[in-house]
């Protein structure tokens, strides 16, 4: 096989009380990405549709993690790049981390599969260390392992695939506006109140059984972040009330995705689902701020070839 073309998922990181840790795939929108063996030594990128991006492979999350690839595998070829951008770039639903994970899970197949999913997962790392100004892998991970995941430590990297409860439905709300993981990294504080971890900590593990043992309820009393969102929150107008409305016709819980501007709401059920993207639509409607909602179920599978 000389070419190959992938479907690379959205991802929803952070999962409200698991920052950089906790993550899931979308099923609704993702990238597309075609990538093509050369004689030509190196990584090329030749097309890039839907969103202005750079062609040079450095300056490219897809090209960054293509390049740490090949700096191991050292293969006999070169490798061409072409991304179809359906994931809005700074949008909080893994933008880069689509480019980043897509490029290495395309190479590893044209390579005869030499390296297992934690391994892309490394080098795919690479790519999302040039957008976000570090390491992370809680978009990466779920979008290729699929499901839920739990990075359980990043050096060794360690990622644990996590149940998805079968009624687990999402609405994502997108703002118009442009936040970037690393601006909204840097407002973080570099120290927490020991209170504040207990809580935290405690909401991740219960989070955790809830999704082994199908909880709905314990998911929607696990869903509460008191750690990053009071600082991030500002950066997205109309946050709380987006919240507020998704919560009073019975959402599971809602946060920020990824480092935002989207939001994300967890629902029992596809109408529950549904109703909750009519309230939360009535929010931004009333403002002068564009935004797209979506509904999604949680994919299970990840990158895939199409
Ligand atoms: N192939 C690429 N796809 C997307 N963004 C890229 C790519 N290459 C470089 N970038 C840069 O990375 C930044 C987008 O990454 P960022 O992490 O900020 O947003 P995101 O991935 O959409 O959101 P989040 O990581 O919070 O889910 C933009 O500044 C963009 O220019
Ligand atoms: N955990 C990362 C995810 C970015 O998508 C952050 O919130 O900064």
């Amino acid at each position: 096989m000389n070419e190959i073309k992938i479907f690379s998922p959205a991802t929803v990181a952070n999962v409200s009380c698991g920052f950089d840790v906790l993550g899931f795939c979308l099923d609704a929108i993702g990238d597309e990405m075609v990538v093509r063996k050369t004689k030509e030594k190196g990584i090329k990128i030749t097309k890039i549709e839907g969103y202005d991006l750079p062609f040079e492979a450095e300056k490219n999350v897809a090209g960054v993690s293509a390049l740490a690839l090949i700096g191991h595998a050292n293969p006999d070829c070169g490798f061409e790049i072409e991304i179809y951008k359906n994931i809005k770039p700074g949008s909080g639903i893994g933008s880069s981390s689509a480019s980043a994970a897509g490029s290495v899970f395309a190479i590893n197949e044209l390579l005869g599969k030499p390296y297992n999913k934690t391994q892309l997962t490394n080098f795919a790392m690479k790519g999302e260390a040039l957008a976000s100004g570090s390491e992370h892998a809680d978009n990466l991970a779920p979008g290729i392992f699929g499901g839920f995941t739990l990075v359980k430590s990043t050096v060794p990297l360690e990622i644990l695939e996590l149940p998805t409860p079968s009624q687990l439905y999402v609405t994502i709300i997108h703002p118009q506006i442009e936040i970037k993981t690393s601006e909204a990294r840097a407002i973080l504080p570099k120290e927490i109140p020991l209170k504040d971890a207990i809580t935290q900590w405690a909401n991740v593990g219960s989070l955790v059984h809830a999704l082994h043992t199908n909880d709905y309820n314990l998911i929607q009393r696990s869903l509460q972040d008191v750690i990053v969102e009071p600082y991030r929150k500002s950066l997205i107008p109309y946050f709380e009330d987006v919240k507020s409305s998704a919560l009073k016709i019975g959402a599971l819980g809602c946060g920020i995705s990824g480092s935002g501007p989207s939001i994300f709401v967890l629902t029992k059920g596809k109408q529950k689902a549904k109703d909750v993207e009519e309230a939360i639509k009535t929010v931004y409607s009333k403002t002068d701020i564009e935004f797209y909602t979506f509904t999604s179920a949680i994919n299970t599978e990840g990158i895939k070839i199409i």
